[in-house]
């Protein structure tokens, strides 16, 4: 397996630099996230940093790892591991000749990219922490009164309210969806396709159990989940990542990392064991079970997209 450093570069403005392959290359014309093979016995940072130096004259100062791609071409397997870079000195130019442009993360769709980018496209535009909100019977019934004061721009946020009846859910739904535009947040609807309609740019979160009951033939526009919606599956094991990838996920939640509280008596895998299957996965995956704030690090390190979960995550 081939080891690559690829860079999610980010501006001040917010955008993110791409480049155009060179012709001759392997998957060449296309558009890539600078970056290039590892050499013999080099730490991944080291290459990152080189790499970037070669190919666009800026030296990285603030970067952490964002996710890992495995990845089979017909010709070559490649493993992509992808750096988030936040700050960097000099001024970033095609070094090699290679054109690049500086992209606002909603246009990069515009570009065509190798496939093994897919779901680092998607990694590109989605957050570190993924926020399910605790059941309203669980912090007194006002749960608008309790999320107002803790959204934050950019925030997303999977409403779950297990307690409800689908009607309430429905109504529910439609006031939190008006918090989330108000402030720049996403919403991720619990197993409730039917109520996307209304909600471009926000999403569906869709169980294991609905996972499972899915025939493979399905596509997401059967259930009204269009190409401007996000589609999450929660996955516990390798057939239902496999089967997420399959059925069209944008990302997924991988769980239990810990025993939790909610899940008495089902042991975490760990997070050697979820590393593994994140890596593999072929879309963004959160860690879920047990987590706290300071774990983020750890799911990165992992090669995962973030962490999701309750309590703990949300601001006070
Ligand atoms: N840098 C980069 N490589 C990618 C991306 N996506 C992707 O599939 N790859 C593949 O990963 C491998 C990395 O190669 P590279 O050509 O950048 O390597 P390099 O900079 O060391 O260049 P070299 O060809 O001069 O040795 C290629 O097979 C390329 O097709 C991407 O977004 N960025
Ligand atoms: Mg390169």
């Amino acid at each position: 397996m081939l080891r690559v450093v690829a860079a999610i570069i980010h501006n001040p403005q917010g955008e993110i630099l791409i480049a155009r392959r060179p012709l001759h290359k392997h998957q060449g014309g296309l558009w890539e996230f600078p970056g290039g093979k590892l050499e013999d016995g080099e730490e991944a940072a080291h290459a990152l940093i080189r790499e970037l130096q070669e190919e666009l004259g800026i030296t990285p100062t603030s970067f952490r790892p964002l996710l890992i791609v495995e990845h089979h071409y017909p010709d070559k397997s490649v493993r992509l591991e992808v750096w988030r870079v936040t700050g960097f000195d000099g001024e970033a130019h095609g070094a090699e000749g290679q054109p690049v442009a500086w992209v606002p993360p909603a246009r990069l769709a515009e570009y065509d990219f190798p496939a093994a980018n897919t779901p680092i496209l998607k990694a590109a535009v989605l957050p570190e922490v993924y926020a399910i909100t605790p059941d309203p019977l669980d912090i007194g019934g006002d749960l608008p009164g309790w999320l107002t004061p803790r959204l934050r721009e950019g925030q997303w946020l999977l409403l779950r309210a297990r307690s409800l009846s689908a009607e309430s859910y429905a109504g529910l739904a439609a006031e939190i969806a008006g918090l989330c535009q108000a402030c720049g947040a996403r919403l991720m609807l619990h197993d409730r396709p039917d109520l996307l309609a209304q909600l471009p740019g926000h999403g569906v979160h869709l169980t294991a159990s609905t996972l499972k009951a899915l025939p493979e033939g399905w596509r997401r526009g059967d259930s009204g989940i269009g190409a401007e919606h996000y589609l999450s599956f929660s996955t516990h094991d390798q057939a239902e990542l496999d089967k997420a990838w399959r059925l069209g996920a944008d990302m997924v939640t991988l769980s239990p990392v810990r025993e939790t509280p909610s899940h008495p008596g089902m042991p975490g895998m760990g997070w050697e064991c979820w590393g593994s299957l994140a890596v593999g996965a072929g879309v963004p995956v959160y860690a879920l079970g047990g987590m706290r704030r300071e774990d983020v690090t750890l799911a990165h390190r992992y090669g995962g997209q973030g962490i999701a979960g309750i309590r703990g995550l949300f601001q006070d």
